[in-house]
């Protein structure tokens, strides 16, 4: 493969190139019944949700960086032929539940009857029991719990968090198997893209796909430099998929990463990933929350490095700080505590994605603008920070770097 259509080596490069979710109808198919199923702590506004959401793309676009959405290159992708179209749609049915039956039937004629671009669409957004007659009902769609869901096909309101069901490492990507079920999905229009989209078949690396029952999800998956990275073992991602993908990564000749730093935290739905309580945002700089430590601020690490006979060697750490002096090889290092590490002040703004900055060049942020503590932080530690609204995208649990999912990213030196 010379070729590539992906070159992230770094959390911190100039962003040139991010792959987006314009929040959809999916956003109006969350109910207070679904809601926590759907991994939603509210009910966003939808025209004030994507007014924020477009906000934060000029934002990106001004900076220099090209802004991708998914659900196009999705469209362009099974618009390429039926074949594909219709094996896409085959898989999703049949994990969804429907493999063959009366209501398989009636959601693919319904689904097929669109233009691929509505089909997408109504992927993203769910089908209502309400839009389909079926012939001759199973005793599945009459009774149980699958019954009393309003819906044949759940919505995806999670999709606008693009970093998760997949994530860009080197010169390729890992294609996820998400933790819960109202996420799984998303990775399956990462998959058709990377296999067939002519800007990326055949330029890509899959580290690792989907079909694992191990889960690893993108906001674990931090990029530190181009052989070093640091993934969370968290609610998300389980150290088996990490440990798996080390081995990957310290075998195959394309990759260059040769230290995985397997760092653990709390597992609950405030801090469901590594990105939501860490991220790098310059060569010597890191956000941190402090609710990740311990009293006497420790913490428990792993660092894999490549063993004997392809196995991973293992050295267990407890310092954060060290830890990463160490492998980034800097003798000063910086973690600017987000909310300034006040017991209320942090974890308000941790709870609204304070601690989750997107990078978009050394030393260069985007945030929330309601974090104004945090903000404040990372300005008085030299860092340029553009603000961006954040009301109704805050609902979801995520922040601007789960809302981009970097594709191109300019090399350091
Ligand atoms: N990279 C991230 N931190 N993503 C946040 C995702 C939030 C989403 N509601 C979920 O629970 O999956």
């Amino acid at each position: 493969m010379t070729e590539k259509a992906i070159q992230v080596n770094s959390e911190i490069g100039k962003l040139k190139s991010v792959l987006l979710k314009r929040p959809g109808a999916e956003i109006e198919n969350i109910t207070p019944d679904t809601m926590e199923r759907l991994l939603f702590d509210d009910i966003p506004f939808l025209e004030i949700a994507q007014k924020e959401h477009d906000y934060f793309a000029n934002v990106l676009k001004e900076n220099g960086s090209e802004v991708l959405y998914i659900e196009d290159l999705a469209a362009e992708t099974l618009s390429m032929s039926p074949e594909i179209r219709e094996n896409f749609l085959e898989t999703y049915l049949t994990e969804e539940g429907y493999a063959m039956g009366a209501t398989h039937d009636a959601l693919k004629e319904y689904l097929m009857s669109m233009s691929v671009k509505d089909m997408v669409t109504k992927l993203y957004a769910g089908v209502r029991r309400n839009e389909l007659t079926i012939k001759t009902a199973s005793l599945h769609d009459l009774a149980g719990s699958d019954a009393a869901n309003p819906f044949f096909l759940d919505p995806l309101p999670n999709a606008y968090f693009t970093r998760d069901p997949q994530a860009s490492m080197g010169s390729g990507m890992t294609i996820n198997h998400m933790t819960f079920k109202a996420r799984r999905p998303e990775s399956l229009f990462t998959e058709y893209i990377m296999k067939y989209h002519t800007r990326f078949a055949g330029k890509v690396d899959i580290w690792r796909d989907r079909n694992h029952d191990t889960r690893i999800e993108g906001g674990d998956e931090l990029i530190l430099n181009d052989h070093v990275m640091a993934i969370g073992v968290s609610q998300r991602t389980s150290s088996r998929s990490i440990e798996g993908l080390a081995k990957e990564f310290f075998s195959n000749p394309n990759s260059h990463f040769d230290t995985v730093v397997a760092v653990e935290i709390p597992h609950n739905h405030a801090m469901m990933h590594l990105d939501t309580v860490f991220t790098m945002v310059n060569y010597n700089q890191f956000t941190v929350f402090p609710g990740i430590m311990d009293a006497e601020g420790s913490m428990n690490i792993y660092i894999l490095t490549p063993g004997k006979d392809g196995e991973v060697h293992m050295e267990h750490r407890t310092n954060l700080e060290q830890v990463l002096k160490d492998v980034l090889k800097v003798s000063e290092l910086d973690l600017i505590q987000t909310g300034n590490g006040d017991p209320i002040v942090a974890p308000r703004e941790q709870w609204n994605d304070g601690s989750n900055t997107l990078t978009i060049a050394p030393g260069e942020v985007v945030t929330y603008n309601r974090n104004y503590v945090s903000n404040q932080m990372l300005r008085e530690h030299g860092i340029l920070v553009h603000e961006v609204i954040s009301s109704e995208l805050s609902r979801g649990r995520g922040g601007p770097r789960c809302m981009s999912q970097p594709l191109w990213r300019e090399n350091l030196n």
